[in-house]
């Protein structure tokens, strides 16, 4: 007989008791808070075929990508990396006639081929919104302050959301700092790195204020508008400072003009939600161009929220009390203590016991007593 083994692949587990009734409940109260702003939720599958996902991909994730040759249609599949891409492709085609704008939400796994050292896992839990049909400064706040209160509904604290600007060094390097495209690649590997220095280096003395406009959001703000290239910059600026204005009360503001990590296909404001006690990022959003049918393309914005690090913290996992149902119990006054919201467990021979299977309370007769 084949040994009995619980080994999975690198980067993927099981979620067992309690924590997969946790993640459960989360996803529930962020999909209610979506709901309750009017996002309609939408449900696409797993795996897709390759070339219609990496049609709608760019940059370096589509090497990141779990392929896998469809034994039927012989044809390349993928497994979905990012669900806004999908949402994208349903908005430009089964709901292309849809009223504008449009308000979707969903959940679900997302797969990525390699794990990072920050991100051990190679599937997600993935929970978003997008806005399609604008990304106007009141489409944007919204999806900002939706996002905030979905982490607040989800128990979160202390919620920080860094601005950033994604296409920044596309603006300035086809303007007023030109670069080659290897050198912008390279200048913006050093803006990553904050090296000052690399970008001395590299003769890209013109980017160094960048370095510099980065922390709390008046100072940073004040810093970029300062630098702010023959005013290229300032309807830009202007929006984020707007974004920024109308969600003050509710979150502590920061701006990283140059940060890129996880902003693919954001143009030209981004945004990654931080809460107390947390290392890593809770999420991350912004506005981008969904490519339509026509050949044109449709402004949107969205955010993604990756919960499982607060599942994993114990986050919406309750204590709940279970009453153990003795053989011969009354089935019909169990039926109604269910209806009441006890949890049951029947027992199904004399041999099963009340505390062992986890049990707070048993039947006795009509009354639950407790343990
Ligand atoms: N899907 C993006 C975030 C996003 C949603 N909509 C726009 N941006 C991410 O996970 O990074």
């Amino acid at each position: 007989m084949q040994k009995l083994s619980n080994l999975l692949p690198e980067g993927f587990h099981d979620s067992l008791p309690p924590h997969a009734e946790a993640g459960s409940r989360l996803e529930r109260d962020v999909l209610d808070t979506l709901a309750s702003h009017g996002y309609a939720r939408v449900s696409a599958p797993l795996v897709e075929y390759e070339d219609v996902l990496t049609g709608r991909m760019t940059g370096s994730a589509k090497s990141d990508l779990m392929r896998f040759v469809d034994p039927i249609s012989q044809r390349t599949l993928a497994l979905r990396p990012d669900v806004t891409m999908q949402i994208g492709r349903i908005a430009a085609t089964s709901l292309s006639s849809a009223a504008r704008p449009l308000r979707l939400s969903y959940s679900g796994q997302v797969l990525k081929l390699r794990s990072g050292q920050l991100h051990p896992e190679r599937s997600r839990m993935q929970i978003g919104a997008e806005l399609i049909g604008t990304d106007s400064v009141a489409a944007a706040s919204e999806i900002v302050a939706v996002a905030i209160e979905a982490l607040g509904r989800a128990g979160l604290i202390g919620i920080t959301v860094d601005f950033t600007m994604p296409d920044l060094v596309d603006v300035l390097s086809a303007g007023p700092l030109p670069l080659s495209e290897a050198q912008a690649a390279e200048v913006r590997s050093e803006l990553d790195m904050k090296d000052a220095g690399g970008l001395t280096e590299l003769g890209a003395t013109g980017y160094l204020p960048l370095i510099e406009a980065t922390g709390p959001f008046d100072d940073a703000m004040a810093k970029m508008r300062a630098f702010d290239c023959d005013g290229l910059l300032t309807s830009r600026l202007d929006g984020i400072a707007a974004i920024a204005a109308n969600i003050k009360d509710k979150a502590e503001l920061t701006l990283d003009p140059t940060e890129r990590h996880g902003f693919e296909y954001q143009n030209w404001f981004g945004f990654t939600l931080f809460a107390e006690g947390f290392v890593g990022a809770m999420g991350r959003g912004g506005s981008y161009e969904i490519p339509t049918a026509d050949g044109e393309t449709e402004n949107a914005v969205g955010f993604s929220l990756y919960p499982s690090p607060l599942v994993d913290a114990g986050f919406s996992a309750k204590a709940k009390d279970i009453l153990f149902l003795p053989l011969g119990h009354d089935s019909k006054i169990a039926a109604s203590l269910r209806a009441e919201g006890w949890r049951t467990v029947a027992a199904l021979s004399d041999s099963d016991d009340a505390a062992t299977l986890g049990c707070t309370h048993h039947l006795d007769g009509k009354q639950p007593i407790a343990i």
